[in-house]
């Protein structure tokens, strides 16, 4: 029996077709339709034929299950698969699963991560470097090459503060961190005030934002995805995807599609650069991202590590791009999202400020102090001075910050409210999966099954009754202090915004790396408050929900 034929509840239409989901998918709100229907049916919803969202808790480890009972990832995820060479991401195959998981798992662990915060500190002064002025223009990531600046009214009017979307600043940055931690070299996003690339580093792509091109590919892929045979491999798939390119009526899906192109060409671009250096001075091999990827890449081949036999080019660029998507925008949206909520509550961020103040001993308006402080010393002082050509900056460290308590329980409650991923991650029962059973009824193979990130993370009897408001204190160790505000403390295996099982975020650490000091260090150098206080943080979905903007007023502190 088909799981369409089966009494699970749904709309009728989903029985018999995938538009209902995909026209909602188009629109940008795939989650909250998702969300719709498990209020209006139930913790079982139809939502496509033969596909049903499972919103029960206890689905979690069903869906996502380790070991012998992990399930595939289904076929939505061909649309993510370019020139017909899965990477670890879109991959189905369990065995090349485990053996890319491994070769990235060395180069992304917590120690490998931590040996590389130099490289995100380099970057780090850089986010901080741009003073907030009204010639600090940042193009925006959703309007190619519209500079969102030019368009806020309060700047136009020459009205109170500064405003920057501080979105496409930190979508800068991310892809700043992770071109120089995977190509040996930033894309200078942050120097050039753009996520456009220049000539030479941007393959075939032309002014469009890689923010945006990434957020194109993510929305036609989402949509796709729920028609396999629209993207389907080999010759066909290739005839396929041509007629889709150049007379599919939507222009969505036609620039989502050339835009997969353009970041293909970019990576390819990337990693030929920085394979072309390391050939010719073998002395000064940097040991960043790629260099591991390769080693291990090779292993996992058996090439031996010295030999001359090259790895296959399309599978370096295949990774190497998926840490080109996967490790940039999701972190920039994140980030976004983290301080769209801390500054949407003036008594959070009045808290974390304090927090920090307190914590790390020294706000920016002391930074005439700091060519007082003993260089690059860890111990005597909790902040690296470093020199860069026009002035000095301060630096935090990861080890500072990492255990902050409401800093660390803001991030995670931020990250409740706002998973990047926030529709079901779907899996596939097929014909060798051990037999599944959902709240008590049996699955029969064929059938996809997700766990929606956004209800779930929403449910009033994981979160309590206020489960729909931000509240930090639901992460607080201090069972005691949890309690004095009436919050129910959170329990960590519900949150799904890193996804969970064997195919979990590999790049966490080096995430939530990321998001500490990046919040931190903003919020201890800048005074900030919101453009609009009014308005709802808005998002728009395609595989990852993004942010469409974060306008801030920013100046010193
Ligand atoms: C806040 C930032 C991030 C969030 C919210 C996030 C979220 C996720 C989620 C939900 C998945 C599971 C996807 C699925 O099951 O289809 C995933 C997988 C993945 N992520 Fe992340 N991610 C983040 C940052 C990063 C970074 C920085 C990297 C790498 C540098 C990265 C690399 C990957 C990879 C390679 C996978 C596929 C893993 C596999 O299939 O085994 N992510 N991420």
């Amino acid at each position: 029996m088909r799981a369409d034929a089966m009494n699970i509840p749904g709309p009728f239409l989903s029985r018999y077709s995938s538009l209902p989901l995909a026209l909602h998918s188009r629109g940008g709100k795939r989650h909250l339709y998702v969300h719709s229907m498990h209020q209006k049916y139930g913790p079982l919803v139809l939502i496509a034929p033969g596909h049903i969202s499972c919103s029960h808790p206890d689905a979690i480890n069903v869906v996502y299950a380790q070991g012998e009972h992990a399930l595939p990832k289904s076929d939505f995820y061909k649309a993510f698969v370019i020139d017909g060479t899965p990477n670890l991401f879109n991959t189905q195959n369990r065995l090349e699963h485990t053996k890319r998981r491994k070769a990235l798992a060395h180069p992304l662990s917590y120690k490998s991560v931590k040996e590389m915060e130099e490289w995100i500190a380099n970057n780090m002064l850089k986010e901080c470097e741009p003073k907030p002025s009204t010639t600090q223009i940042f193009t925006h990531p959703h309007t190619n090459g519209v500079p969102v600046g030019a368009e806020t009214p309060g700047r136009a009017s020459g009205g109170e503060g500064n405003c920057t979307n501080m979105h496409a600043w930190f979508n800068c940055f991310t892809f700043d961190v992770i071109s120089d931690l995977a190509f040996g070299q930033s894309l200078g996003m942050l120097d050039r005030g753009t996520d456009v690339l220049p000539d030479s580093s941007r393959g075939n792509g032309q002014d469009t934002g890689v923010a945006a091109m990434i957020g194109l590919r993510g929305r036609a892929a989402a949509f796709l995805g729920l028609f396999p045979p629209l993207v389907a491999f080999g010759k066909t798939g290739l005839l396929i995807r041509w007629l889709l390119l150049h007379f599919w009526p939507d222009p969505l899906i036609r620039k989502g599609l050339s835009s997969s192109d353009m970041l293909s060409d970019i990576a390819t671009t990337c990693v030929r650069k920085r394979m072309s250096s390391t050939n010719n001075d073998s002395e000064t091999i940097r040991d960043d991202l790629l260099h591991r990827l390769l080693t291990e890449l090779r292993k996992s081949e058996q090439l031996v590590d010295d030999s001359k036999e090259p790895l296959d080019e399309k599978v370096v660029v295949t990774e190497a791009m998926l840490l080109l998507t996967a490790g940039s925008d999701t972190t920039a949206d994140s980030a976004a999202a983290i301080l769209w909520y801390i500054l949407a509550q003036p008594a959070v961020h009045q808290r974390l400020v304090a927090e920090l103040d307190e914590n790390i001993g020294i706000v920016s308006h002391d930074l005439a102090a700091a060519d007082e402080l003993p260089k690059h010393d860890q111990v005597s002082h909790p902040f690296r001075t470093v020199a860069t050509k026009q002035s000095r900056y301060l630096m935090l460290f990861f080890h500072q910050v990492k255990s902050l308590p409401y800093l660390t329980a803001t991030i995670q409650e931020a990250l409740r409210m706002f998973a990047t991923n926030a529709f079901g991650l779907p899996r596939v029962v097929s014909d060798s999966s051990k037999p599944v059973t959902l709240m008590g009824t049996n699955i029969p193979p064929g059938t996809e099954l997700s766990v929606p990130a956004y209800t779930i993370q929403r449910d009033r009897d994981i979160w309590g009754e206020d489960a729909y408001e931000f509240k930090a204190e639901r992460w607080l160790q201090d069972a005691e202090s949890s309690e004095s505000v009436g919050v129910k403390k959170a329990d960590p295996k519900y949150l799904l915004t890193f996804g969970a099982g064997p195919r979990m975020c590999i790049g966490k650490n080096l995430a939530t790396l990321q998001l500490h000091l990046l919040i931190s260090t903003i919020l201890l150098r800048y005074k900030l408050e919101l453009y609009d206080p009014h308005k709802d943080l808005e998002a728009i979905e395609g595989f990852m929900n993004k942010p469409v903007e974060v306008l801030v007023k920013i100046s010193q502190r």
